[in-house]
């Protein structure tokens, strides 16, 4: 087995609501040279680390993670529509060993995806479909959520599966760092949004419309005093990103979800899908070496924007 790994934050907003042109050349960039990575590793087989926006997952049954065996794209946010090359077989495999060892996950053999999964593996491959893929979906918008220290063990068992393989293997995180867009509450809503969050799949284009329409005005005032959201937190991403660049996993363990709402924005624990994909690469070697490849934290994208790279060592 040969193991990489990749972690980026995604945006709604990219081609929507952009920054200056300097930035976008800036993140164009770092993505050009992200790809050619992924294009000269060659990956056999992509596991994918990624939150869900209330496009596949709803409160009427919604798990802490999930696998699935076949996924679609949504294609929300002018990302692609329509099916993912999932490795079905591998799938299963993989779903069978986190099982045994103890670790609780949902299976899904008809997952919808959006932008939180999709929008990276475009940045990363150019398609939806040019390798094999398992995505695992790590709940990071619907509260209650799994203390960290359960995200940095399934990330673990996922990583000795890995190590089983023969083969090349791209582990990605995909959101994060601090933000928070308008992601609804389920606590306090109106009964129109709660319907919505219970069993809100395959709205109808004006729906889906309008919601990325509030998802822009946000983004518009985002960092403003006008903005009710909890800002950007440049300084709460910089710790994590060092404390992933230090291999210091175990202190996710320590991680309060409410302080981190608080502290950084709601939206923040798609960071999750980060420490799970760590710690995969960490228990499938045994240490890594990793690296900051940018960070910017971007209002316009509603994004403490980062990108890393890791390898073992
Ligand atoms: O579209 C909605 O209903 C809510 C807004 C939304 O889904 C925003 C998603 C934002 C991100 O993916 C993000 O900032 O990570
Ligand atoms: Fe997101």
């Amino acid at each position: 087995m040969t193991i990489k790994l990749k972690c980026l934050s995604h945006t709604p907003l990219r081609g929507l609501n952009d920054p200056a042109p300097e930035v976008i050349a800036e993140v164009d960039a770092v993505l050009a040279r992200s790809r050619a990575d992924v294009e000269a590793f060659d990956p056999e087989l992509i596991v994918i680390f990624a939150p869900d926006h209330y496009n596949g997952l709803f409160y009427d049954l919604m798990p802490p993670f999930v696998i699935a065996t076949a996924a679609e794209s949504v294609g929300d946010y002018m990302t692609l529509p329509g099916p993912l090359s999932v490795a079905r077989d591998l799938a299963l495999d993989l779903a069978r060993f986190i099982l045994d060892r103890d670790v609780d996950i949902a299976l899904s053999h008809r997952l919808q995806v959006d932008h939180g999964c999709t929008q990276t593996l475009e940045e990363l491959t150019g398609s939806l479909t040019r390798y094999p893929v398992i995505p695992i979906i790590i709940n990071s918008a619907a509260p209650p959520f799994a203390p960290y220290r359960r995200i940095r063990q399934l990330g673990e068992v996922v990583g000795r599966f890995i190590a089983t393989l023969d083969k090349r293997v791209l582990v990605v995180g995909t959101g994060g760092l601090s933000h928070e867009p308008p992601v609804p509450l389920l606590e306090g809503a109106s009964d129109a949004i709660g319907e919505f969050l219970i069993c809100g799949r395959n709205p109808t284009p004006e729906a889906r419309a309008a919601r990325q329409e509030r998802t822009i005005a946000a983004g518009k005032i985002y960092g403003t005093a006008l903005s009710a959201q909890t800002p950007l937190n440049a300084e709460w991403d910089r710790a994590f990103i060092d404390l992933l660049l230090d291999g210091r996993l175990d202190a996710v363990d320590d991680f309060s979800i409410e302080e981190i709402s608080k502290e950084a924005g709601r939206s923040t624990h798609e960071v999750r899908t980060w420490v799970a994909a760590f710690a995969a690469l960490a228990a499938a070697q045994g240490g890594y070496r990793a690296r900051r490849d940018y960070y910017r934290p971007i209002n316009e994208w509603i994004a403490g924007y980062g990108v890393m790279s890791a390898e073992p060592r």
